[in-house]
């Protein structure tokens, strides 16, 4: 997964708008095939998504994503449930007549027709009055930085540029609703990092247009979402902010899917408001205890948890440092910038822990090391029933 780092959704849009949705899933289930054969792709989903916002669906291969965004645009009937775009009921419309724009991973780009014949299919198929295409086509193209390849073949393009035409045939509609299912999964690292960056621009050129962006990666969806759906075998698991999801995770599926967090098993002890002491194999640790969400449990002195640490939260330095824990080096992966270490913790049988050391840190295998957690060690995370 790659590390793509670039400035958060908050710092390119404003609030969003919930009062009126410009997208409604409500209770949603989507079933492929009957009887024992019978696949539940998506079962019960419900999302709300306000106009001019962008939700990522984050999850694993086969969790629903795809489908999700099928029932939307009419390429999967619901078996049940609604699929509302504002307040026009349209599960049983066909795909052509919702107004959607969409962007696939492979293009789809029709091979014999130049760029600007490819932006202009969707138009006449909208019945855009034919004096208005050539001025939307170029606006279209405009946007995605692509005017100067108007008359070029797809087969005449890289990648990106294929992936930038397919962006502008679905804006050059000038959809309230933009579907976009892992445009970037066919690019290579690089690439991606410089479309991530394009697309926020395109948002900020976009501020009315409501996009649901299907991934796997959860650096795409960090950067480019407002609100971040996670998603596990065909279900909703958690809905939230990035940046909420990110530093409390409500769910251990969610605190290990997007960052790779430390899981380490712990016994919660005082707890005072949203502050806890926590025991960790011998050592006693302050922790966040973040309001639990409804209908969960509270937290009880006693009880087990997992305290949810990020790798590179972690410092590693001598064994014999105040404070540490100690700890055996069982792995160590250079990545460049940093070391991913993977450690066994004494007091912590079956746990190992990973942590990110800044370079390439010169630790050999075996070394015994002490590990320092931050001055508020993590955010607590309920064991999964
Ligand atoms: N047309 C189909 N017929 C039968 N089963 C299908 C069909 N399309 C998808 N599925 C199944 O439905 C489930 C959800 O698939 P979906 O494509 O929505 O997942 P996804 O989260 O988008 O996965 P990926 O990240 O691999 O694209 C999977 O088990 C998949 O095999």
């Amino acid at each position: 997964m790659s590390e793509t780092k670039v400035s958060t959704p908050a710092a390119v849009k404003g609030a969003v708008d919930y009062s009126t949705p410009a997208i409604i899933f409500d209770r949603v289930t989507v079933t492929y095939g009957r009887g024992k054969n019978a696949t539940h792709a998506l079962v019960d989903f419900n999302l709300k998504v306000g106009q001019g916002e962008t939700v990522a669906l984050l999850g694993p291969s086969g969790s629903g994503k795809s489908t999700a965004l099928k029932a939307l645009a009419g390429f999967a009937r619901p078996t049940s449930g609604t699929v509302r775009l504002g307040d026009k009921d349209v599960t049983n419309l066909p795909p052509a007549k919702r107004g959607i724009g969409v962007v696939v991973q492979s293009y789809a780009l029709f091979p014999h027709m130049r760029v600007s014949e490819n932006v202009a299919f969707g138009l006449k198929a909208h019945k855009v009055p034919r004096a208005d295409i050539a001025g939307r086509v170029a606006e279209a193209l405009e946007m995605v930085g692509m005017s100067a390849y108007a008359t070029r073949l797809p087969r005449e393009l890289s990648g990106g540029q294929q992936q930038r035409v397919a962006i502008a045939r679905a804006l050059a509609i000038r959809p309230k609703v933009l579907l976009l299912d892992e445009p970037l999964a066919a690019q290579d690292a690089q690439l991606r990092i410089s479309m991530v960056a394009e697309l926020q621009q395109l948002r900020k050129a976009l501020p009315d247009t409501a996009m649901l962006y299907v991934t796997h990666d959860q650096s795409e969806a960090l950067a480019l979402a407002d609100r971040i759906v996670v998603m596990r075998d065909a279900k909703l698991v958690d809905v939230d902010t990035a940046d909420n999801l990110w530093t409390r995770p409500p769910t251990s599926f969610t605190a290990a899917f997007l960052g790779g967090a430390n899981l380490i098993p712990c016994t919660v002890g005082r707890v005072i408001g949203t502050s806890a002491l926590v025991t960790v194999g011998d050592s006693t640790l302050p922790a966040e205890a973040p309001q639990p969400s409804v209908g969960k449990t509270d937290w009880s002195p006693g009880s087990s948890a997992l305290l949810c640490v990020r790798p590179h939260a972690l410092t590693v330095g001598p064994p014999t440092e105040a404070g540490a824990l100690r700890a055996r080096v069982t792995a160590a992966v250079w990545r460049g910038s940093s070391t991913r270490l993977t450690l066994a913790v004494a007091g912590l049988p079956d746990q190992l822990i990973e942590a990110d050391v800044p370079g390439q840190a010169q630790f050999a295998l075996e070394n015994e090391v002490g590990v320092r957690f931050p001055a508020v060690a993590g955010v607590l995370v309920q064991v999964p029933a």
